[in-house]
C-alpha cells in the first residue's frame, strides 16, 4: 500500500470543506474558552499554548530537519530570562524582551550548530546535553545576573503600559501562537519546508540538488532556537516568577514526547502531542502514582501503535491533501517532449576533461592518474570490472568526493573539489548506485527538489506566501509533473518513493536530476536492478535525454544497453584506464577482454 493515498479534484475539497469546518470550530472554542473556563483551566490553557509554541519551535530542527537536540529545556530558559533581565532588570518593555529572547536563542543556536553539521545522532544529542548541563549551571551560579537557585520574579505583564488581566494573558498568548503557527505553515509549505526533510532524509542526495546541508542545518537550529524564544519569553512574563529548575532534564523529555506521540515533522503534531501529554495526567490527578504508570504505558502503546505519532497516523488515511492543487486535473494538459530540456549546443567541443586524477584511500590507490575527455551531446560510458573505480571518479567529478591530485574541468571551468551543490548549478545532476530519494516527500516534491535551484523567493516571501512564491510554486510543480510524463510516472506523483519499485525509482531519479536542466548527467548503473523490459525502456530514455543535448556520462554494467547507445566507451581496471574508444573498438581490445573475460593478451 502506498504511503500517501491521491486524492483529487472533488474529494480534495470535500475533505478540505471538513478541516476548514473543524479548524474554525477550534478557533472559535479557543476564543470563547475564557468565558467558558475557570481560573484552573485557563491557566492550563495558557501553558499549553506556550508548550505548543516552544514544541512548534523544537519540531522544526528535529522533526523536520532531523537534528535530534536535547536542549530544548535550556534554549527555553535562556529566552526566558534574557526578557526576564530586559524586562525587569534593564525596565524594558515586554516586546524588548521578547526581541532579547530571540537574540539570545539565536546565539545559543550557533553554540549548538557550531559541531551540529560534523556530528549527527546521538553525538549530537550528547553534545546538546552538555549545552542543557551548562545553561543549568549559569542560571544556577551567576546568582548577581539570575537570582541562582532562589528564582526570578517579574513585575505584572504589562504591554504599552497596561497592565494585563488573566483574560488578556489569555489572548495575547494564543495571539502569538497563531502567529508562530502562520509563521510555521508558511516555512514548510515551501522549498524551506521541504529543504530540510531533505537535508533530515538524504544529505548527500541533498546536496546533489543544490542544498547546502551546513547552512540549512543552522538556518533550522536559529529558526528553531528563536520560536523556542519566544516560548520562554512568553513563559516568563506569564508566570511572573521562574527558576532554574523548571528548565532542566524533565523538561527536554516532556518536549521530545510531545514531538513524538503528535507526530515528528507535522504542522499539527507539536498541537496535539502537547494536548495529549498534557491533558492524560490531569485524569489521574487524584492518584499521582496511578497517574505516572498509566502515562508512561500509554506512552509505550502509542509509540508502538503509532509509530509516526498521531498526525502521521491520521495522514496515511488522508494524504497531503491540500499539496494536490497544482497537479490536479492536469490530465488534459499539453504532450510534452524531451525537446523542453533541449541544451545550447555552443562551447567546446569536449564538455569535460578530466587530467591526471588521482584518489588514495590510505594504502589503495582506487584511481590512479586518470584521463580522459567528453564530448559534447554524446553517452560516454565508464566501464570496468567491480572495484575499477567508476563510482570514486564520478565521485569526484561531481563533488561528492575530493580527488588526491589531478582536476576535472567542465566547460572550460576547473570544477575539482567543488561541493555537489555547488556543480549542480554549474549544469551537473546525477543519479546513485543505490538509489538515494527523499522518503518523506512525495514522488513529485521529490522530482520538484530537482528544480529547487531555480526557486528565487525569499524566506520572507514564503512566509507571507507571496505572489512570487505561488507562482514559483505552481510553476515547479507543473515542470516536475511533466518530468514524471517523460518517465512515465505520472500517475505515481501521490505516492510515497518507497512504494515503487526499483525501476521505477531509477526513473523517479533521473525525473529528478532531469528538472535540474543539467548539461551533464551522470547515471551511476541505472540498471541495476532492472529487468529486461525496464532496460529497454530506460535506454530509449537515456537516448532522448542525448538527443536533446544533455551529455550523460554513464556507469554501467549492463553491456547490451552500454554497447547499445553508447557513443564512446572509456574502460578502467583497477583504478587505471585501460582502453577507450567506440563500442566497436573497446569491445575487440585484448586488455578489455582481459579485464572481462580474463582471456590471456596475446603479445604481437
Ligand atoms: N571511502 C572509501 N574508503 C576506502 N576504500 C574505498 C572507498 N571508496 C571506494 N573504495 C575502494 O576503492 C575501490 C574502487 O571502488 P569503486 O566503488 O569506485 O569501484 P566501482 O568500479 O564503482 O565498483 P562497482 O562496480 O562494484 O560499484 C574499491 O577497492 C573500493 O573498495
Amino acid at each position: 500500500m502506498p504511503k500517501f493515498l491521491i486524492k483529487t479534484g472533488p474529494l480534495r475539497k470535500k475533505y478540505s470543506l471538513w478541516f476548514n469546518i473543524l479548524k474554525l470550530a477550534l478557533l472559535f472554542t479557543c476564543l470563547a474558552f475564557p468565558f467558558m473556563a475557570g481560573n484552573y483551566f485557563l491557566r492550563f490553557a495558557i501553558i499549553l499554548f506556550i508548550y505548543i509554541i516552544l514544541s512548534i519551535g523544537y519540531d522544526i530542527s528535529s522533526g523536520y530537519c532531523g537534528m535530534l537536540t536535547l536542549s530544548a529545556a535550556a534554549i527555553f530558559g535562556v529566552g526566558a530570562y534574557a526578557s526576564a533581565i530586559t524586562i525587569t532588570t534593564l525596565k524594558m518593555p515586554f516586546l524588548v524582551g521578547m526581541l532579547v529572547a530571540m537574540v539570545a536563542t539565536g546565539l545559543i543556536s550557533l553554540l549548538i550548530s557550531l559541531p551540529a553539521h560534523k556530528v549527527k545522532g546521538h553525538y549530537l544529542a550528547m553534545i546538546s546535553l552538555g549545552i542543557l548541563e551548562v545553561v543549568q549551571r549559569i542560571l544556577n551560579e551567576w546568582s548577581s545576573l539570575t537570582q541562582g537557585a532562589a528564582g526570578f520574579f517579574l513585575p505584572k505583564w504589562s504591554i504599552f503600559g497596561m497592565e494585563l488581566s488573566n483574560y488578556a494573558k489569555y489572548y495575547v498568548i494564543f495571539f502569538f501562537l497563531i502567529l508562530i503557527m502562520l509563521f510555521e505553515w508558511g516555512l514548510i509549505k515551501s522549498h524551506w519546508g521541504r529543504d530540510f526533510i531533505a537535508v533530515k532524509d538524504d544529505e548527500v542526495a541533498a546536496s546533489g540538488v543544490g542544498i547546502n546541508n551546513r547552512n540549512f542545518k543552522i538556518i533550522a537550529l536559529l529558526i528553531s532556537s528563536m520560536v523556542i524564544g519566544v516560548a520562554g519569553s512568553l513563559y516568563a512574563s506569564y508566570s511572573e516568577f521562574i527558576s532554574p529548575d523548571t528548565f532542566g532534564f524533565y523538561l527536554t523529555i516532556f518536549i521530545l514526547l510531545t514531538v513524538v506521540i503528535g507526530g515528528t515533522g507535522t504542522l499539527s503534531g507539536p498541537a496535539i502531542g502537547v494536548t495529549v501529554v498534557m491533558i492524560i495526567p490531569e485524569f489521574f490527578n487524584a492518584s499521582p502514582d496511578l497517574k505516572q504508570i498509566v502515562f508512561g504505558g500509554l506512552l509505550i502503546i502509542l509509540t508502538q501503535v503509532m509509530p509516526d505519532g498521531i498526525v502521521g497516523k491520521i495522514k496515511k488515511h488522508f494524504g497531503a491533501i491540500e499539496d494536490n492543487r497544482h497537479i490536479e486535473n492536469l490530465s488534459d494538459r499539453m504532450p510534452i517532449s524531451f525537446e523542453k530540456y533541449k541544451v545550447s549546443a555552443d562551447g567546446p567541443e569536449n564538455i569535460l576533461e578530466v587530467k591526471n586524477l588521482t584518489r588514495r584511500f590510505g594504502g589503495l590507490t582506487a584511481v590512479g592518474n586518470l584521463d580522459f575527455e567528453i564530448k559534447r551531446g554524446t553517452v560516454h560510458s565508464l566501464i570496468g570490472p567491480n572495484g575499477a573505480g567508476k563510482t570514486t571518479t564520478v565521485n569526484m567529478i561531481t563533488g561528492i568526493d575530493k580527488p588526491s591530485e589531478g582536476s576535472a574541468i567542465f566547460i572550460g571551468e576547473d570544477i575539482t573539489g567543488m561541493e555537489p551543490f555547488v556543480s549542480v548549478k554549474r549544469g551537473i545532476a546525477r543519479t546513485y548506485q543505490h538509489v538515494r530519494l527523499f522518503k518523506d516527500l512525495r514522488v513529485i516534491d521529490n522530482v520538484a527538489m530537482g528544480g529547487r535551484i531555480y526557486y528565487t523567493y525569499s524566506m520572507a516571501g514564503a512566509i507571507f506566501h507571496s505572489r512570487k512564491k505561488r507562482q514559483e510554486e505552481k510553476e515547479a510543480y507543473l515542470e516536475a509533473y511533466d518530468c514524471l510524463r517523460l518517465m512515465g510516472l505520472d500517475s505515481k506523483s501521490n505516492f510515497a518513493p518507497g512504494s515503487l519499485s526499483a525501476g521505477q525509482q531509477k526513473l523517479l531519479e533521473i525525473a529528478r536530476a532531469l528538472c535540474e536542466r543539467p548539461k551533464l548527467m551522470v547515471l551511476d548503473e541505472p540498471c541495476a536492478g532492472l529487468n529486461e523490459t525496464e532496460v529497454a525502456e530506460l535506454s530509449e530514455i537515456i537516448k532522448k535525454i542525448r538527443d536533446v543535448g544533455i551529455t550523460v556520462l554513464m556507469i554501467e554494467h549492463h553491456m547490451s544497453i552500454v554497447m547499445g547507445i553508447s557513443d564512446y566507451i572509456t574502460v578502467i581496471d583497477y583504478g587505471k584506464k585501460i582502453a577507450e574508444g567506440t563500442p566497436a573498438e573497446v569491445s575487440v581490445d585484448p586488455l578489455v577482454r582481459k579485464a572481462y573475460l580474463g582471456e590471456e593478451v596475446t603479445a604481437c
